[in-house]
């Protein structure tokens, strides 16, 4: 691979292309769908090791992959103060004395977003004002998306009200596993329509869809029904994002925009907690959908922990030394 990265990040998730509008639901499309088991393991056991960027250009690809990250906090203790922490973070993800070591204490780095539960959204918005860090809320009965309709309806748009400009919803994953494929499509769609100008990620909770073919066909449907974005998992699920998930759902919005020209976003989520994964991601999206998938508006880590493996990294380079995870507090 090559370099790929000597510009300066770029940190604003700006959106350089239309949102993705959907389409009617095309059931032929869902039942084309054909996944090679074994093809896609073959492909993603070429990924780690071999592919790995060249050792001087790491610093360039780990500063990108930060501006990458929704970072994420999704516990049961989550407090005002643990969130207002995140978001300090968010807004300055790397110590200033390590950019300076680097030689990029100019770069307006940042991550890619804050995601919370919808009780901290707000909370998330007050504490990123003055920078353009959107709020992702995880909505829809998250994480098992089987709360009434309406309530999850209801739920997004007080999120949306609260100023959350990016909506992570869960699909009901019986109706992938029953094949009621236009009960999700009405259902997503209804979501997309609640979410207004906020953008729509989609969780399609792959750990609990059976099989990759089921995962190709939910992501066509999402697509179909407007989602901006499809996200592997919750990351509560007992099998979280993994590299074969990931080709076959880049694979399905490669398909989706050959259809119909629209772009849709990807989103790897649930224990991606160090950089040398998060650098096998980025191989997977540059090389399975181009350079624009590199970037903030087409391709986030959802990750609580990724930013302190990073961050040590970056140290390590500079220092030649690994630092303590204590020393890097929150993700
Ligand atoms: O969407 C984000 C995930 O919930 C984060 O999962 P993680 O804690 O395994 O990084």
């Amino acid at each position: 691979m090559d370099d790929g990265l000597r510009t300066a990040p770029e940190t604003s998730a700006t959106h350089s292309h239309e949102r993705n509008p959907g389409t009617e639901l095309h059931l032929d499309w869902v039942e084309d769908v054909r996944v090679n088991k074994s093809a896609v393991e073959r492909r993603c056991a070429t990924l780690p090791g071999r592919r790995t960027v060249k050792k001087e250009w790491q610093i360039a690809w780990l500063l990108k992959a930060i501006t990458l990250i929704d970072l994420t906090t999704l516990a049961g203790d989550d407090t005002p103060g643990n969130v207002r922490r995140l978001c300090a973070k968010a807004r300055q993800p790397v110590r200033r004395d390590l950019l300076e070591g680097l030689g990029v204490a100019d770069l307006p780095i940042t991550t890619g977003a804050v995601c919370v539960y919808h009780d901290l959204v707000r909370t998330a918005v007050e504490s990123l004002e003055g920078t353009s860090i959107p709020v992702a809320a995880v909505s829809t009965g998250f994480p098992a998306g089987l709360t009434p309709l309406d309530v999850r309806l209801e739920e997004i748009r007080r999120s949306v009200a609260d100023g959350a400009k990016e909506i992570d919803i869960v699909i009901h994953r019986a109706n992938v596993l029953t094949g009621d494929w236009r009960t999700l499509y009405d259902e997503v769609r209804a979501m997309r329509a609640a979410c207004g100008a906020a953008h729509m990620k989609a969780i399609l909770a792959t750990g609990e869809l059976a099989t990759l073919r089921n995962v190709a066909k939910a992501s066509m449907v999402c697509m179909m029904a407007g989602a901006d974005f499809i996200k592997t998992s919750t990351g509560k699920e007992g099998v979280n994002a993994t590299l074969p998930f990931s080709l076959v759902m880049v694979r399905a919005i490669r398909e989706y925009r050959e259809r119909t020209g629209h772009v849709v976003g990807y989103k790897p989520a649930g224990g991606i907690r160090t950089a040398k994964q998060a650098l096998e991601y980025m191989a997977l999206m540059k090389e399975e959908l181009g350079r624009d998938y590199l970037e903030p508006d087409l391709f986030r880590f959802g990750a609580s922990a990724l930013l302190s493996d990073i961050e040590r990294q970056l140290e390590f380079h500079l220092t030649g030394r690994y630092s303590a995870f204590n020393r890097h507090p929150m993700a």
